[in-house]
């Protein structure tokens, strides 16, 4: 038997629940939301479906998860600025977190936001590997990303690691079109802007992150050791060690089974500098 665990059914969360009912990933989908009116009629409008999938609220259940994914907490408003904004307000959540996941041994997806820093603070506040630990994010920039080359006619693909927040890391070097340094910062400024135009509109991305969220969910169930861009705790790849950050990383049943270091160009490279230092630091404030 396959089970899911969602820790959080608000937007993303709920949405995430959906989908994989929608596509047949779990046997067992496991929800809980500490907002308990929102859960109940989680738990309802999925039945409603007729799907055949138990829907479970039992929270001991999580524990015996294949996959455990982790949306509590507080999303941004217009009125936040950035993504790592939202450390102080998600540090509680995320202890919390780590009680629900004691004598867990599946693999935990890290959505809550700053989502780089938290999936290191979660495993560090499990005691670990540090491959079971995987952060979201990495693919949803990268479909971003790509939505601008095209727009810019560029067709390669469009991978982005890094930080997801501020300091995101376009790999243009990958697409093989020379990309100049003007067009970069364009495309970067565009990307960092990308989901606040959502929230904006519609109070918070939910489309993009529960269809990425499911796609990464299924190459860890169907073992599809495929290579996504993923927050991964680093242990000296790409020169960092002491936070999580977006690399490209094969994922399969258990979780991160490999870390692949390409070569950077130095507009790149400056980049991922800037996005280590500033994770680092992140992680440094979860670890006081
Ligand atoms: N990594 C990524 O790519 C993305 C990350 N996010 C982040 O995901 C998080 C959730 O976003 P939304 O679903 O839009 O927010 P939301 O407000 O719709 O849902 C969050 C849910 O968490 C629940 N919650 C809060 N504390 C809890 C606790 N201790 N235990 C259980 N449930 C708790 C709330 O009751 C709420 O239902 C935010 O931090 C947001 O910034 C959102 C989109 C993409
Ligand atoms: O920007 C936000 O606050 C939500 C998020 O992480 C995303 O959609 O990429």
């Amino acid at each position: 038997m396959t089970s899911l665990a969602i820790l959080g059914v608000g937007k993303v969360g709920g949405e995430t629940a959906f989908l994989s009912a929608v596509l047949g990933l779990a046997d067992e989908i496991v929800v809980y939301d500490v907002y308990e009116p929102l859960l109940q009629a989680q738990v309802l409008d999925l039945q409603h479906t007729g799907i055949d999938v138990t829907i479970s609220t039992d929270t001991a259940a999580m524990r015996e998860a294949d996959i455990f994914v982790f949306a509590a907490g507080t999303p941004r408003t217009p009125e936040i600025k950035t993504r790592a904004d939202l450390l102080e307000a998600n540090v509680p959540v995320v202890k919390r977190c780590s009680e629900f996941l004691r004598g867990f041994d599946g693999v935990v997806i890290t959505i809550t936001n700053p989502m780089d820093a938290n999936n290191y603070g979660l495993w560090k506040m499990m005691g670990v590997d540090r491959q079971r630990c995987i952060g979201f994010g990495g693919q949803l920039d990268s479909a971003r990303l790509a939505t601008y080359l095209n727009e810019a006619g560029v067709s390669g693909p469009a991978w982005v690691i890094g930080e997801h927040g501020e300091h995101q890391v376009p790999l243009f070097s990958r697409t093989g079109v020379n990309v100049g340094v003007e067009e970069r910062e364009a495309i970067l400024s565009r990307m960092r802007g990308a989901s606040m135009e959502v929230i904006r509109g519609k109070g918070g991305t939910v489309f993009g992150p529960a269809y990425h969220i499911t796609m990464l969910i299924r190459a860890i169930l169907e073992d599809r050791r495929e290579l996504l861009p993923c927050s991964c705790v680093l242990d000296g790849e790409y020169g960092f060690s002491g936070c999580s950050l977006g690399v490209p990383a094969r994922i399969g049943r258990e979780g991160v089974i490999g870390i692949e270091e390409w070569d950077l160009d130095p507009w790149e490279e400056a980049k991922m500098a800037e996005a280590g230092a500033f994770v680092q630091d992140l992680c440094r404030r979860l670890d006081g």
